[in-house]
């Protein structure tokens, strides 16, 4: 397997290809990707800049361990094959592709990539994919577009597209968004790749930023989108385990694995019933844990 494919992504930053000031140093602000835009934050005269300056970005700008996705335009454009083509050259580490419904719309990219990685002498199946879900029909084809390629290693929901193509309305409460979070969550889970919440618009909302990335965690969802380096820290904070989730999870492993030597399987750990069910989540938290740099216990 890529050793990236399972990388933590809690924050995945959008930034403008075209913005200069935005592209040369925006590692500084610690997201787990960043998401260099080609797509709906470029202008349709500022496309073949965008990808110039993109392509500057990757090849002669260290990010620092930052991981670097690019989303290109989309298939029924003039630009998509081009974007690849600057992205793969400049070295990114992998690719959003936008508004995807079926699985060709992941094959036709899969197949410019592997061209792209052939002409510019990058390592075969060097660059990842991920499949970014808009549409009532994307939703309903989540399975198919997250069994669609092995280079994918997740999908994610957008929005703004979303309400766009459902004739809705966002809400605070998020009513509008559970069908289509739940169901891309399931064929995430079910194909065993990353699932991704869509941005949060109001980049001054900090409450209902924090509301609704407890409430996407608790689904299952392994990270957000965001656009503003401002809504970093909170999604951090929300899915970086706390001391005493640390705690309960390493209390569950090791009670659980104490208990099963005097031949007991149920025990109470603070009160909370445990048994072998728990033990593969308690073990997902101390690795979320490490990864987020708070745990260097052993187990
Ligand atoms: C629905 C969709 O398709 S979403 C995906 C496409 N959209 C995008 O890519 C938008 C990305 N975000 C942005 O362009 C901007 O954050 C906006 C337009 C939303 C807000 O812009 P501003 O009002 O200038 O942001 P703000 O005042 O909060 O900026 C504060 C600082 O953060 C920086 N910053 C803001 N957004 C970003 C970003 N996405 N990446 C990196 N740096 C950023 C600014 O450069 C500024 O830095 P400075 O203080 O050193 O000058
Ligand atoms: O994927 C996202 O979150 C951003 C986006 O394109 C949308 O909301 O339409
Ligand atoms: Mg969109």
């Amino acid at each position: 397997m890529h050793p990236n494919k399972n990388r933590i992504r809690r924050t995945m930053m959008f930034l403008n290809a075209h913005r200069a000031g935005l592209v040369k140093d925006a590692y500084i602000y610690k997201p787990d990707s960043v998401i260099f835009d080609l797509e709906d934050a470029v202008s349709e005269n500022q496309k073949d800049s965008a990808r110039i300056q993109l392509y500057n970005t990757l090849k002669y700008s260290d990010y620092k361990g930052v991981e670097r996705l690019v989303r290109i335009n989309g298939k029924e454009s003039l630009h998509w094959k081009e974007d690849i083509r600057a992205a793969v050259a400049g070295g990114c580490d992998g690719i959003r592709i936008p508004k995807c419904e079926y699985r060709s719309d992941v094959t036709l990219v899969e197949e410019e990539v592997r061209k792209a990685e052939l002409e510019f002498q990058r390592p075969l199946g060097s660059t990842l994919l991920m499949a970014a879900i808009e549409t009532p029909m994307g939703v309903i084809n989540a399975l198919e577009l997250s069994q669609s390629s092995d280079r994918i290693f997740g999908i994610s929901i957008g929005a703004g597209d979303f309400m766009r193509t459902m004739h809705a309305k966002r809400t605070s409460e998020g009513y509008e968004m559970l069908a289509a979070r739940s169901q891309l969550v399931l064929a995430a889970r079910a194909a065993d790749i990353m699932c991704f919440d869509t941005v949060h618009t109001n980049v001054d909302d900090f409450e209902g930023l924090r509301r609704d990335t407890e409430q996407i965690k608790n689904m299952g969802f392994d990270g957000k989108s965001v656009i503003s380096p401002k809504q970093i820290s909170i999604i951090h904070q929300v899915f970086t385990p706390s001391q005493k989730e640390i705690q309960m999870a390493e209390k569950t492993i090791y009670g659980v694995e104490e208990s099963a030597k005097e031949g007991v399987g149920v025990i109470v750990v603070d009160g909370q019933m445990i048994d072998i069910a728990m033990v593969e989540g308690a073990r997902r938290v101390l690795t979320l844990a490490k990864a987020s740099g708070v745990y260097r216990g052993d187990l």
